[in-house]
């Protein structure tokens, strides 16, 4: 008997007329395929996986277990329709603090229509995805057995500043969650969750030191999925904190070439877990935007990692000229992010004159979107 999963915190979901995932008692989360390329590039991706001499053993378990595809009763009621067959990631779990982080400062591939740009360019400004590199596509945390779990709407989440993201990241491990945000979240869990050899940050440095060298996918719109268990961690026991890597329906290939989109998201995301780590009771809770941005702009950890890549000479800088020569965007997309009013313009004329596909996405990026200072 399929159900409705009772701990999905973003995407699609299934209901009355509505397509969504769906799950069984035996721990199997049953994923609608899109008609178009969406869904025969995720399900290309998963039975690529197992079998990729690319991808090493210790990073595969970041993916969730593939089982194949199969004909199961849609949620919408349409009738029998094809279902990619993952392993569900809440099984075992009762209740998991779930947050859903979407990679990277921009979320459409380089093969997308004009209108799907558009549209995850939208999205992608107005959340914290140009600014930080990452944005919280949905969450619950888990509060106690009385208050239930705190979970906003997912256009709330999508929408919080990016002040607000990194104070969600505190209160993700905090045992004071009330619903509003501004109690001072104390993190008291963020050295049992985030922290140790087998905690949230380690994974996450696992992961990228892997992106720092695979040039086989490049990983749009996906999204890491971090949980754990409050219960657990306030009896003292391992809270079951892990990160899986989900969502796979915008997978381009590599072709050589680091995924800095998703590897900058990733160093951003990194570098406000080791804050919290490093700072737990240093919790900024009003900032203006004007500082904040001023912030981000020079402590933002895409920046940083950037620049430590560059002092550090190790092929990633090669690369980057590479890039910057043939024209990727990648490059130039940091740069825009980093210092909107230097050096980008150059650049852009270069880009422009060898007249391919990425400049539109430049010229959008620069045309509209020039207050990123
Ligand atoms: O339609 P929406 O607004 O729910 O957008 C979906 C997004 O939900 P959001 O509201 O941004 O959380 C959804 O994002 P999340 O997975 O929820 O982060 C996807 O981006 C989805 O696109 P695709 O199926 O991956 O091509 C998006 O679906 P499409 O409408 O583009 O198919
Ligand atoms: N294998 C899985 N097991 C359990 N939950 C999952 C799994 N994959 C996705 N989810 C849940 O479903 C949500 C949406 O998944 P996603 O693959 O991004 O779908 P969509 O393409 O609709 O955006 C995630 O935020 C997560 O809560």
């Amino acid at each position: 008997m399929l159900k409705v999963p009772q701990h999905q915190v973003a995407g699609h979901e299934a209901g009355i007329g509505k397509l969504g995932p769906l799950v069984d008692e035996s721990g199997r989360f049953y994923k609608p395929l899109q008609g178009d390329e969406r869904g025969a590039n995720e399900v290309a991706f998963y039975s690529s996986l197992s079998t990729n001499s690319g991808i090493p053993e210790h990073i595969q378990r970041f993916f969730p277990t593939f089982y194949g595809t199969q004909l199961v009763e849609a949620s919408d009621g349409s009738g029998l329709l094809p279902h990619l067959v993952l392993e569900d990631l809440a099984l075992g779990r009762v209740n998991p603090s779930i947050m859903d982080v979407k990679i990277g400062s921009r979320t459409w591939a380089p093969e997308a229509s004009e209108k799907y740009i558009q549209k995850c360019l939208k999205k992608d400004r107005e959340s914290s995805s140009l600014s930080l590199g990452f944005r919280i596509s949905g969450l619950q945390i888990y509060r106690s057995k009385e208050l239930g779990f705190w979970k906003p709407g997912k256009k709330a989440a999508q929408k919080l500043s990016t002040e607000k993201v990194k104070l969600v990241l505190r209160r993700f491990v905090s045992s004071n969650t009330l619903n509003d945000l501004d109690s001072r979240p104390d993190c008291a869990f963020a050295s049992t969750v985030y922290g140790g050899s087998t905690g949230i940050l380690s994974q996450l440095l696992e992961l990228k030191s892997w992106f720092e060298d695979q040039t086989i996918f490049h990983l749009y719109s996906c999204s890491i999925l971090v949980m754990f268990e409050k219960e657990l961690a306030l009896k003292g026991k391992n809270p079951g904190a892990q990160i899986k890597l989900i969502d796979f329906a915008h997978v381009y290939e590599g072709r050589g070439v680091i995924d800095h989109y998703f590897l900058g998201g990733l160093c951003s995301l990194i570098k406000f877990i080791s804050e919290i780590l490093t700072a737990p009771n240093e919790c900024r809770i009003e900032v203006s935007a004007k500082a904040d941005q001023k912030n981000l702009t020079a402590d933002n950890g895409v920046v940083a990692d950037h620049k430590s890549h560059t002092a550090s000479d190790n092929g990633v800088v090669a690369d980057q000229k590479n890039l910057t020569v043939s024209d990727n965007g990648v490059v130039v997309d940091q740069k825009y992010l980093t210092n909107s009013d230097n050096g980008v313009v150059a650049d852009q004329k270069n880009l422009t004159a060898s007249n391919n596909g990425i400049i539109a996405d430049l010229k959008k990026l620069t045309d509209s979107d020039n207050g990123v200072s």
